[in-house]
């Protein structure tokens, strides 16, 4: 929660100015209506659905927003079926399920007790493209996932707004055996060229199926939307590389429409094996070039575009002006990437999976793709999680997804638009308006401009109007190490005035 209490806390100290209680109180519930989040105390508990399987990773996420958690969730009339393992979306599912299962076009589709009013079933197995199966994971709030089982492949994850979080290519080639371009492909039992193999493996190009008879997991799915899905090796893929595994790997879709991905890969035959595995997530961003990475700054990488010479990471986040193919070492569990356009944060955090790598292909080789637009670069940002591992008995691999479409980061961030005019020469304007933003951000001692960006915008009576858009980060305050509260970027600065 404490992310959430950074954010409302910068808007409630937005403006530069000291608020009353009633004050606060009031601009509290206009963002918590805006975010979507029920007001505090009384009826939120008792109406709230309460989740008896909190996401449980090695570092917890109790500090996530508060529209991340389980606890929001409109309660609704369960039915006391017994639904099959494999299969989330609820208990009342089974019957819905059993009642109208085809042979053709829709597999699955809610009939009988699900869907109560239209609506349609938490998950639904129907066909994708040129006929290949596909589950669609639906959340009640409006969030929803879609996988293949062609390469066990997640191709789409929504939120409630219906936008497109990962990214897929408009010329993805949906026909075995080549792997389908964009949003997450599992490389497994090799990634990249980390071995004999063909690069990434060749799971993503192999037909899984769905289990329905998992393993029981620590934690009780039940209220959630997710598919476990199955891959067993063939004779054929045995003669590539001759182990026996049984990969597990269940997708969850939760009820702040946050994804998550674990796998669970299971030595059948009690001879040890190795292996490298990754989460090849593609996302979908604005624009590269206003992105950035954090998380991974002062790390060592190697980078794959100087054959997988070692360097350490310089410089405050990754930001990105060309080609990109590095692997980073020891990442942190949480990663974030900060869409700064689209004012839109993805927060990955991981579990079993210390290495990520930050790959954009960049306009020269998206040319050469035959299965990625020329211009689609632009558009994606694709940050694989990656792990080696040795299989004697079983390992596990999880990630979790969340996107906040309001801007700000783990460490907290505040974006803003000014418009200001400046009298003088060109180059002199820029490094005053520069210099006056910075002096206001110095003074809070706990901001720190994170890129500045002037455009000229009109000229008005011979006076030069810029736009500077400003980022600015929040981090430890000098004298206590706590992280401080938000200001706003301000009517800032400078005196320049607003068109
Ligand atoms: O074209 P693919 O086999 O899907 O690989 C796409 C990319 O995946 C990874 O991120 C690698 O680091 C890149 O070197 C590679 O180009």
């Amino acid at each position: 929660m404490r992310a959430s209490g950074t954010a409302l806390q910068a808007c409630t100290e937005a403006h530069g100015r000291s608020a009353s209680l009633p004050h606060i109180t009031h601009r509290v519930s206009r963002l918590r209506k805006k975010l979507s989040v029920p007001p505090r105390n009384g009826p939120r508990c008792k109406k709230g659905h309460i989740s008896s399987d909190p996401p449980s990773l090695s570092s917890p996420i109790n500090s996530l927003p508060d529209h991340f958690s389980p606890l929001f969730l409109p309660q609704k009339k369960r039915s006391p079926v017994s639904l099959p393992r494999g299969f989330g979306g609820g208990r009342e599912w089974k019957e819905a399920r059993e009642g109208s299962i085809e042979g053709e076009g829709v597999g699955v589709s809610g009939y009988g007790i699900w869907p109560m009013s239209g609506e349609k079933p938490p998950v639904e197995i129907c066909k994708g493209v040129n006929g290949l199966d596909k589950v669609v994971l639906r959340e009640v709030r409006g969030s929803s996932a879609e996988v293949y089982l062609y390469g066990g492949h997640v191709t789409s994850w929504k939120n409630d707004h219906s936008e497109e979080l990962l990214f897929l290519s408009t010329k993805a080639i949906f026909k075995p055996p080549k792997a389908i371009r964009g949003g997450i492909p599992i490389c497994f039992p090799q990634f990249g060229s980390h071995g004999n193999l063909e690069q990434h493996g060749f799971a993503r190009n192999r037909l899984w199926s769905i289990d329905t008879d998992p393993p029981p997991f620590p934690t009780v799915s039940s209220n959630k939307a997710f598919i476990d899905l199955i891959f067993k090796p063939s004779e054929d893929d045995f003669k590539i590389w001759p182990h026996s595994y049984e990969f597990r790997l269940r997708i969850t879709l939760g009820p702040g429409g946050d994804l998550m991905l674990t796998s669970r890969i299971r030595n059948t035959d009690g001879k040890p094996f190795s292996f490298t595995f990754a989460y090849h997530t593609y996302f979908s961003v604005s624009d590269i070039s206003e992105v950035r990475v954090e998380g991974l700054e002062t790390l060592d990488y190697l980078d794959n575009l100087k054959a997988k010479e070692r360097f350490t990471e310089q410089g405050d986040a990754i930001t990105f002006e060309s080609e990109v193919d590095k692997i980073y070492l020891g990442t942190p569990s949480k990663i974030a990437i900060l869409d700064h356009e689209k004012k839109r944060t993805f927060v990955l955090r991981k579990d079993g999976l210390p290495d990520a790598v930050v790959w954009n292909p960049w306009e020269k080789k998206a040319k050469s793709m035959a299965d990625f637009g020329d211009d689609e670069y632009k558009h994606m940002l694709c940050l694989p999680q990656w792990a080696a591992g040795s299989s004697k008995g079983a390992s596990r691999m999880k990630i979790i997804m969340l996107y906040d479409l309001q801007a700000h980061s783990f460490v907290g961030c505040l974006a803003s638009k000014l418009k200001l005019s400046f009298g003088g020469k060109k180059e002199r304007r820029r490094d005053i308006l520069y210099d006056n933003i910075k002096a206001v951000f110095k003074s809070k001692a706990h901001l720190l401009i994170k890129s500045l960006r002037l455009n000229l915008v009109r000229g008005v009576d011979g006076i030069q109007i810029f736009e500077a858009l400003t980022l600015a980060l929040l981090f430890k305050a000098r004298n206590n190490g706590r992280l401080g509260p938000g200001l706003p970027v301000a009517e800032a600065a400078v005196g320049g005035k607003k068109p």
